[in-house]
């Protein structure tokens, strides 16, 4: 009998590093690690190697390749002797909004920006935190003779070479997904003129070189592009992902160019496009009122569970770590249309599970308006394990939804992509997702629900000093 080889994949994701390695032939998960990251908006990428060695710990032992997915958007300035400048500031950094506005501005207005690389630029993106590092620090800036995306320098340390995939490229808004080349000319102008080395980008199953051990590594990818890949997305499939932040996805074969900026016309790591609606406000909007409810995410489920759809009229609208999508950096949440009759722990509960999907609700029309089509919305995430988001994901969104099998989708991408580049063959291992459970939409409610949602986000826009 002959042994599949094996091969690992890396999900250095906001709030932790998980790993999984896999069969080669099935993707059948043979061992796991894991380990967290600091919880702030700036991180000092060797803090991400650190978490990476954790959670590596003993499992990689007879692993023949690697794949690295990582945290859309970080940006990680190196100097001339490869040494980190200052720390990353990640994807949900807000400090670059009006560095954003302004190029955005400079180069032309929205449209301009969506036919160049396929986005709007907010704070989000690397190009707008490099004008800010340009403004605010220039010494530090001069001295950067090198610019990475986080899993471009996870990969880098892996194995010395400075490549990146088009997924993740498409990220910083000075690579464009639809002619696959980096608009230098955006760079420079963002960086005060500077011109820092940028990494090469590989193919969907190019190999990146090898680590000191003799392992093959892989192009590496995006965390959304990397999930995107585990789940082997059909046309119909639209994914949305509860981590950190909250995104939905689906792939197109052509690229996206959204003038409004909704929607993120990302590459994907295959080869074709990922059309992406992203919030800043996703699971850590459950973990933040479950703390203030004094309950566990079990217990919060419990109450959101126990309240009747709608929340008798209780509304929160979750911009909690200000937001993306709508652009809205510095806006604060809202709970809206208390009454005495109303004011329950359950309400309040299920107001927060309501209102974060809505946030999706609105993004998945809007990458359904660039052409994405959804028959059935596939939930994956942290907080697709909770019983309160399933019971009202179907509500919310009006299509069924399926919950695949619980597992790290975006280190499983990874793995995939590592199995792919390890046999060069065309098109990635036939490797099969399990479906946990299927919901059926659910017609009741649903629409009161968004529209409740959509009038309290018009009040808020009125009030934000961004809109
Ligand atoms: N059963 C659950 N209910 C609600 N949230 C959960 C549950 N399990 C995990 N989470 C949340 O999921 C988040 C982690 O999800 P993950 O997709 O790993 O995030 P990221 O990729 O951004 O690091 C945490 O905020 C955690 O609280
Ligand atoms: O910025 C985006 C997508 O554009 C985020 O989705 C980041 O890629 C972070 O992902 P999570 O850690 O929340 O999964």
């Amino acid at each position: 009998m002959t042994t599949a080889p094996l091969v690992a994949g890396v999900d250095s994701s906001t709030q932790s590093t998980k790993i999984l390695v896999c069969d080669a032939e099935t993707g059948a998960v043979v061992r796991t690690g894991r380990a967290a990251h600091p919880d702030a908006t700036e991180v000092d990428p060797r803090l991400w190697w650190q978490a990476f060695t954790d959670a590596a710990e003993g499992i990689l032992d007879g692993v023949e390749a690697i794949g690295v997915g990582g945290q859309q958007h970080g940006m990680v300035t190196l100097d001339e002797a490869g040494e980190v400048v200052r720390p990353a500031l990640l994807w949900n950094d807000t400090r670059s909004a009006k560095a954003a506005e302004a190029l955005v501005a400079e180069l032309g207005g929205p449209g301009t920006w969506a036919q160049a690389v396929g986005s709007v630029p907010v704070a989000s993106f690397t190009v707008t935190k490099l004008r800010w590092m340009a403004e605010h620090e220039p010494e530090l800036a001069d001295r950067v003779t090198r610019v990475m995306l986080p899993h471009d320098w996870l990969t880098w340390r892996l194995t010395g070479e400075a490549v990146t995939d088009r997924g993740d490229a498409s990220g910083t808004g000075y690579f464009s997904p639809a002619t696959n080349a980096y608009r230098q000319d955006i760079l420079e102008r963002a960086f005060g003129g500077r011109s820092p080395a940028l990494p090469r980008v590989l193919g969907p199953a190019e190999r990146a070189g090898r680590t000191l051990s003799g392992a093959l590594v892989s192009a590496g990818t995006g965390d959304n592009m990397a999930a995107a890949l585990a789940l082997g997305l059909a046309e119909g499939d639209v994914v949305v992902s509860l981590g950190t932040s909250g995104t939905v996805f689906g792939v197109s074969e052509v690229p996206a160019a959204d003038p409004s900026g909704e929607v993120a016309g990302f590459a994907d790591a295959t080869g074709r496009f990922l059309p992406l609606a992203c919030t800043l406000n996703a699971a850590r909007v459950l973990t933040a009122t479950a703390a203030m409810l004094g309950v566990d995410l079990a217990g919060l489920d419990r109450l959101a569970l126990a309240a009747e759809p709608g929340a008798g009229g209780l509304a929160l609208l979750p911009y909690l770590d200000g937001e993306r999508t709508p652009n809205l950096p510095d806006a604060a949440g809202s709970l809206h249309g208390m009454r005495r009759s109303n004011m329950t722990p359950e309400n309040l509960a299920r107001a927060a599970v309501e209102g974060m999907l809505c946030g999706l609700a609105a993004g998945l029309d809007a990458v359904q308006a660039q052409g994405v089509t959804a028959r059935r919305v596939l939930l994956i995430g942290g907080a697709a394990q909770s019983e309160a988001v399933r019971a009202v994901a179907p509500i919310v969104f009006g299509l069924p939804v399926a919950v695949p099998e619980p597992a790290e989708h975006v280190a499983l991408g990874a793995a995939r992509q590592a199995a792919w580049a390890l046999r060069e063959t065309t098109e990635p291992p036939a490797w099969t997702v399990k479906t946990q459970v299927v919901l059926e939409e659910s017609a009741f409610g649903g629409e009161e629900i968004r529209q409740r949602h959509l009038q309290l986000r018009e009040l808020v826009h009125q009030v934000s000093p961004h809109k």
